[in-house]
């Protein structure tokens, strides 16, 4: 090789190395770029879930030293008896000033406190309720005054955060009330708790990375359900007599089965959803609703009556100018029901099953029409209820997500939503036989109920509590509620019996759902109650006639009969 060829030679080579050499060094820069902002936002992820966990334990220290200096003047030798009361009975002592509204406070508090260490139920104590408290002689006309009542997360709160779960949402402090607490407000409720959710609260578990995990009141090993499962731990183990919880998929309803309590999805644009946070905007085809959750239907129905004001309407005019019908909700006349006890090609739990059954019966014995109902393609609806809910494939959710560690509860869930397009076409193809599009299903619903001339509905609902994280692998279970969202339908549930050993000796037929209930056995069993849209009260009033009739079947039984009984309100 002559000088010139070898000079050429050795210069490609020096340059191949050194281009080699740049890009290396650049993809490597980039990889340290990149590797120093994840490090920097999971740093900066973790700092502002570490202060939002800070601010709630403040909270709840203020609380404590708040509760004992009360404590020091007023020997609070009421609290039993308070925390005996139903809403009504609590309304009404309070009013006639038997009871003062501090000591009902201070009651509801200490053992807010004492449940919240043992469940995990709530997110900070409203330290604004104090200074509330001080002036509430100013509402003493309200239909709720002096009573303590506790809100999900996702109700927006002056000054507060409504964080849903995700990082992003905290340091973000709402700029007013929503609408529902400031009607609350004006009645003389004192909002003093706030309650957990699952992250992003499209679940019905209830865990997200900020403030973790909430157990059943009934069974630490399970769920409470969600996602207004904070709200629903805490009213079932008796630190709130009356809370709101939201619903757009069963929400209000899955969280009230798992723990004993009742929980009432009203019609959507009956109550004012006005400052209700979802990490979503635009949900149109399937319709989310607040919504009363307490430990019997009089309070729900009382809850009703106290949010369905002039106020609201003002302050939402979305809302209809539909007084409340206390006269429908006490009407007795005899009912006709359509009933179903499980879904064809959707699991429905042994226990879910009886307890459709025994309050079937328990309706036949006083005088009411059952009749047997097939619902309506309710696998079918589940298309449109993911289309409605996920109309993007779930895009949103993941994108509201980024910047946030995932919780283990939506695993699943997240896993489905980052298949592949290509793949989830393929699945599509495969499962397309199965489900043919329905045409229009609230019609078809409602002309199936007028040709059999129904006023209401029974059927089960999602239960007994899962194990941990197993909702979100279960979201086949969900058409039992989410129906009645996508239809716009009201619906509520009662508990009404336990988990017996014969519900658990049948599970096994149950593959997908053994592992998700099995050990259920003590566990609380609700049914379903629905009416027609805007038939709210006659829903309500279903409800109470199912809680009344359960409440005399257990007394006439006597305690513990065959372990079926349910005491509503044992486990204070
Ligand atoms: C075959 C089953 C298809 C069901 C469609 C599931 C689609 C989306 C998942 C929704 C899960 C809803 C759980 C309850 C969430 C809820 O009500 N949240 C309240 C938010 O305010």
């Amino acid at each position: 090789m002559g000088f010139l060829e070898q000079f050429v030679h050795n210069g490609r080579a020096l340059l191949g190395h050194r281009s080699k050499a740049i890009l290396l060094s650049g993809a490597a820069c980039f990889g340290a770029v990149l590797l120093v902002q994840r490090v920097n936002s999971r740093r900066e992820q973790k700092k502002r879930i570490l202060e939002a966990q800070r601010r709630r334990e403040k909270s709840f220290q203020v609380a404590e030293r708040a509760l004992l200096e009360y404590k020091q003047s007023h020997p609070m030798t009421n609290a039993l008896y308070i925390l005996s009361l139903s809403l009504s009975e609590l309304t009404k002592q309070l009013q006639e000033s038997a009871l003062s509204p501090e000591e009902v406070f201070y009651t509801y508090l200490e053992k807010t406190l004492d449940v919240h260490q043992k469940l995990n139920c709530c997110t900070e104590i409203i330290l604004d309720s104090f200074e509330q408290l001080k002036t509430i002689g100013s509402c003493k006309r309200g239909i709720l005054y002096g009573v303590p009542l506790s809100l999900k997360e996702n109700l927006l709160l002056k000054n507060h955060d409504s964080s849903c779960g995700v990082v992003k949402y905290l340091n973000q402090p709402a700029d007013d009330d929503c609408v529902l607490v400031k009607v609350l407000k004006e009645q003389g409720a004192i909002p003093f708790v706030r309650t957990n959710f699952p992250q992003a609260l499209l679940n019905y578990d209830c865990s997200n990375p900020i403030y973790g995990q909430t157990l059943n009141p009934h069974n630490l090993q399970k769920t409470a359900g969600g996602s207004s499962g904070g709200e629903a731990a805490l009213i079932g183990a008796g630190g709130s007599v009356i809370g709101i919880g939201t619903d757009i998929g069963g929400s209000a309803r899955i969280p009230a089965s798992f723990c004993a309590i009742c929980g009432f999805k009203p019609t959507a644009g009956r109550l004012s959803s006005k400052g209700c946070k979802s990490i979503f905007r635009g949900q149109k085809t399937v319709l989310s609703t607040p919504g009363p959750m307490a430990r019997d239907v009089d309070s729900l129905a009382l809850f009703m009556k106290a949010e369905i004001c002039e106020q609201m309407v003002f302050l939402d005019p979305t809302t209809p100018l539909l007084p409340f019908d206390e006269g429908l909700y006490q009407s007795r006349n005899s009912l006709r029901i359509g009933y179903f006890d499980c879904i064809e090609q959707t699991p429905t739990s042994p226990s879910m099953t009886r307890g459709v059954q025994e309050v079937k019966a328990l309706l036949e014995q006083a005088g009411h029409t059952l009749v047997p109902f097939t619902p309506v393609r309710i696998l079918d609806m589940a298309e449109l209820m993911s289309k409605g809910a996920l109309a993007d494939g779930g895009a949103t959710f993941l994108q509201q997500l980024e910047g946030s560690p995932v919780d283990p509860v939506l695993h699943a869930q997240v896993a489905m939503y980052r298949l592949p397009i290509c793949l989830r076409k393929v699945l599509a193809f495969i499962l397309k036989p199965f489900v043919s599009f329905p045409s229009d299903c609230v019609n078809d619903t409602i002309a199936q109920w007028r040709r059999l001339n129904l006023d209401v509905v029974l059927c089960p609902i999602i239960g007994p509590a899962f194990n941990f994280c197993y909702c979100g692998k279960l979201m086949s279970m969900v058409p039992h509620s989410m129906t009645y969202n996508l239809l716009n339908f009201c619906a509520g549930v009662v508990p009404v019996s336990t988990v017996t050993e014969e519900d658990e000796r049948n599970l096994f037929v149950l593959i997908g759902l053994l592992q998700a209930i099995t050990g259920g056995v003590g566990l609380p069993v609700a049914v379903q109650c629905v009416a027609l849209p805007w038939h709210d009260e006659l829903c309500l009033r279903f409800m109470k006639e199912v809680e009344e009739l359960v409440k005399k079947a257990r007394k006439d039984e006597g305690a513990n009969a065959n372990g079926k009984v349910y005491l509503i309100y044992d486990f204070h």
